[in-house]
């Protein structure tokens, strides 16, 4: 086992020790419920982000191509698939994987100037050496079609390309899903404000949550292994809520929920990140409703754009749904095709965001 998996774990077990110590009725200390898959997912995502960290201080333009869907898409994002895939199969090569990535653009002549990058990039990332044919195959075992049964991962090598290539928020995403339900996830982000209010002081947070474990942040590339538990706010107002949403209008509209801001009484002014930072910010009361309002009705979300953030404001004490006040389901494939749109927000101002939210909704589809 790799030097800080096992750091990782002994940490986890001292911390649970602690609370177990302190509960008046305890008589033994319980074992941490997926305290490997833990503490490898958190080893996985720290080395997938120096990846990314690593390609964005040499970022060149043609290191970026772009997908047919017109994403850009990096060196960064295949390498850090590559790396958290490698690192799974080592630690459960029986769980499937549901990555977003695929390695088509980097086989035959025409990806072999990107191909030999992202090897090298790899290499420079793991422990073993991996031939440019195991990388790919790496970057593949994420073709997992997802689905209500057993258990696989989910991961999002790099959520937000476009706050990546603009230097501001992104995030690196990995869930474990068990019989349709997301147990545990990771998010690293990179860019993120240790401290929320010095916005110019240190970065580089990991949020980690288990089911019925609560949420924890770290340090990313931590030396300890301190981590701090995450509450959403206690807000009760929703006047006194702040929003944060999608930079690209193009993934939510920004008028609909000017339209949502206006009917709870809300006048801060919208926080834009990309990513599952989101997720983050409201997770640790940063901002109180994250809205991902439909722009295209026909667009269904990716699991992995999802399910890790979604755990982390359940377990900080948040809810999580779609447009409609349904729970996200994980469990129908690579996509949530039965929901449309996210909010996640903290308890005190959740119902009132969604009853906003359906009015806002049926208001537009009457005047269509
Ligand atoms: N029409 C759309 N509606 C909502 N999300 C979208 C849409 N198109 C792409 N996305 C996804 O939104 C995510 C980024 O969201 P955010 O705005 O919160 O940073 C990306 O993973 C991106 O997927 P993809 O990686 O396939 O481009
Ligand atoms: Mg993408
Ligand atoms: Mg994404
Ligand atoms: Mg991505």
């Amino acid at each position: 086992m790799a030097p800080g998996i096992a750091a990782c774990m002994r940490a986890r077990r001292s911390y649970r020790a602690g609370t177990a110590l302190t509960a008046a009725m305890a008589h033994s200390v319980r074992v941490a419920h997926l305290a490997k898959e833990r503490a490898v997912a958190i080893e996985a995502v720290e080395r997938a982000s120096r990846v990314c960290t690593a390609v964005f201080q040499r970022l060149v333009t043609e290191e970026t191509l772009t997908k047919k869907d017109k994403s850009p898409v990096t060196v960064a994002d295949f390498g850090a698939q590559a790396v958290v895939n490698a690192i799974l199969e080592r630690h459960f090569p029986d769980d499937p994987i549901v990555g977003e990535e695929d390695s088509k653009d980097l086989r035959g002549e025409d990806g072999r100037a990107l191909r030999d990058k992202v090897v090298d990039l790899v290499n420079a990332a793991v422990d073993q050496t991996m031939s440019a044919d195991e990388v790919l195959g790496a970057i593949d075992r994420g073709q997992y079609a997802g689905g209500a049964t057993g258990r696989h991962w989910t991961l999002d090598p790099i959520d937000g390309t476009k706050g990546f290539l603009r230097g501001e928020q992104f995030a690196v995403c990995l869930a474990l899903i068990v019989d349709g339900k997301v147990r545990l996830g990771v998010v690293g982000c990179p860019n993120l404000p240790v401290d929320a209010s010095q916005p110019l002081g240190d970065r580089g947070v990991l949020a980690v949550a288990v089911e019925g474990e609560g949420a924890f942040q770290r340090r990313l590339h931590a030396p300890s292994d301190l981590e701090t538990p995450m509450r959403v706010s206690a807000v009760a107002d929703p006047r006194d809520a702040s929003f944060c949403e999608s930079v690209e209008s193009g993934h939510s509209s920004h008028g609909d929920s000017a339209k949502i801001a206006g009917l709870l009484g809300i006048h801060r002014e919208s926080a834009r990140m990309d990513s599952q930072c989101k997720y983050v910010a409201v997770a640790r009361g940063n901002a109180d409703i994250y809205l991902r309002l439909p722009v295209d009705g026909s667009y269904e979300e990716k699991i992995w754009d999802h399910a890790a953030g979604n755990i982390i404001v359940h377990e900080a004490g948040g809810r999580v749904s779609d447009v409609s006040g349904a729970a996200l389901d994980f469990s129908a494939g690579r996509t949530l095709k039965h929901n449309k749109g996210v909010v996640a927000a903290s308890g005190g101002v959740f119902d009132a965001a969604i009853a906003a939210v359906k009015q806002t909704l049926a208001d537009k589809l009457q005047t269509a």
